[in-house]
């Protein structure tokens, strides 16, 4: 048995819904469907998800939501007309996103969850209603009804371990089931979220739950790269890969899958595999457990944008019993987790994401690094990026972080911090948002510049 997950780009339209159809019916073993809100049908297009975001945030700030209600129901009508299904089912949609914007919104972190989840909830009503008016038997599951339990942090879940035997009872339903992805149930019965992309996270639990063979992920390219295809022309393309290694690349940027949601696929060996929805008969990338690397000691590299440092400067700092515990400590009273933490012998940076901070925030962190921690120096540093490099290979290759310093020099990429991962298997580098491209195209040409395979 398959679990096949569908990204928003691929349920982007009634014409992506109908090849998605295709794909699940064409092979016996796809009985598990993972299904996202409806994605962009072009560069210019906005999610579903964004639009419900827009949607739950103007309700919040003055009530007015005609207009950004009319948005969503809209991208559904079209859907629908598309697919032949008739105005009822629209109307459907139009009087659930009227209840939810009636739920509570004193927590409004709870009321978002609402509104988001209703991209995947209604996409998946769509899709299966479709599915069986061409005559397949397949069925809308609701998340709570599936069992798939999870922590109760809105925006934030994570799996609980009851989901897994809950989700193993799906196996007994007759005909295709039709998931929606990005949201579980708290024990209290609340509706949580995912982290955004977190689709992909609903596909690897159910893969574990179900105990499947393999777990499908498509999406709109034929395979991973070995770099970002928007920034790279013509990539290589990433034949085989293991868990770690595309772990570390989605962390690190790889917009294709969420990090996060090879975990539980990972833990339950199953392998999964990353395909087309434009062009299914391409293999795509499989990700397994382990692979040869003698080729290319490198498979891929990843940026990301959007992060600060907190550069933290006192003398004799290394022989202070729990300086770092302290700072650490100030970081969490702000409810923020940090990324990386190099460090010299009087001075350490702390490495963040933007989007956790507020002028308060970081008001209130320097000012008690300084009182409390006696700190010479203390400031934020902002517009960085980071780039990595990953490769199981790696460590046991000579001269890569060589190869890697003189292609950013040779770009003119100042390098603010390096950083060897623990685990070996990546090699990364702070440095400024606006050199990101240019670095990324520089690794790329001394890398992968001779198109070594990647299997
Ligand atoms: N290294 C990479 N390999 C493949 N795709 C990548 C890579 N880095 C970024 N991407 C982007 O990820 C996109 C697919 O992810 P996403 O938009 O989340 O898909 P979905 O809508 O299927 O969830 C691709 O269209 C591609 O532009
Ligand atoms: N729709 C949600 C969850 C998701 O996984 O979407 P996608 O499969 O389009 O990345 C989001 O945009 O975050």
């Amino acid at each position: 048995m398959k679990v096949a997950k569908f990204g928003g780009s691929s349920l982007a339209s009634a014409d992506q819904i109908k090849k998605v159809s295709n794909i699940i019916t064409d092979d016996q073993d796809r009985k598990f469907v993972i299904v996202s809100a409806p994605g962009k049908r072009d560069g210019e297009d906005t999610k579903v998800t964004d639009l419900l975001i827009e949607l739950g945030e103007t309700f919040l700030d003055e009530k007015k939501v005609e207009a950004p209600l009319q948005k969503v129901v809209e991208r559904y009508r079209d859907i629908a007309q598309g697919l032949g299904l008739g105005e009822g089912i629209v109307q459907t949609i139009e009087d659930d996103l009227k209840s939810r914007l009636a739920f509570d919104s004193t927590d409004e972190d709870r009321f978002m969850d609402q509104m988001k989840a209703s991209g995947e909830d209604n996409n998946a009503k769509i899709i299966a209603r479709y599915l069986q008016s061409i005559g397949v038997v397949a069925e809308y599951i609701h998340p709570q009804e599936a069992g798939l339990l999870v922590s109760d942090t809105p925006g934030n879940a994570q799996v609980l371990d009851e989901a897994y035997d809950h989700l193993y009872k799906l196996r007994e339903k007759n005909g295709i089931l039709i998931i929606p992805g990005f949201f579980g149930f708290s024990k209290e019965n609340q509706l949580v979220t995912f982290p955004r992309g977190g689709s992909d996270i609903t596909g690897s639990i159910v893969a574990a739950g179900v105990k499947a063979d393999l777990y499908e992920n498509f999406t709109d390219v034929d395979s991973v790269f070995a770099a970002n295809p928007t920034v790279v022309d013509n990539p290589c393309a990433i034949k085989r890969m293991t868990f770690r290694e595309m772990r570390e690349l989605s962390y690190a940027g790889f917009g294709v899958f969420h990090d996060e949601a090879l975990i539980p696929a990972f833990k339950s060996n199953i392998p999964v595999c990353v395909k087309n929805t434009n062009n299914p008969g391409a293999s795509g990338t499989m990700i397994i457990n382990e692979r040869e690397y003698a080729l290319n000691p490198v498979i891929g590299i990843a940026a990301d944008k959007g992060f600060s440092t907190i550069y933290v400067r006192k003398y004799l700092m290394n022989r202070e019993v729990g300086f770092g515990r302290k700072l650490l400590s100030i970081i969490e009273d702000e409810g923020i987790s940090y990324e990386h933490i190099p460090s010299g012998i009087d001075d350490t940076s702390v490495i963040l994401e933007n989007d956790q901070l507020t002028p308060e925030k970081e008001e209130k962190i320097i000012r008690r690094i300084i009182d409390e921690l006696g700190a010479d120096d203390a400031y934020f540093e902002k517009d960085f990026a980071m780039i990595m490099l990953v490769g199981e290979g790696m460590h046991e290759t000579v001269g890569i972080a060589a190869r890697a310093t003189k292609a950013l020099s040779e770009k003119e990429v100042n390098i603010e911090m390096i950083n060897q991962g623990s685990s070996e298997v990546s090699l990364s580098f702070g440095i400024h948002d606006a050199d990101v491209d240019e670095a990324i195209r520089g690794l790329y040409e001394e890398f992968f510049s001779t198109k070594e395979v990647l299997q």
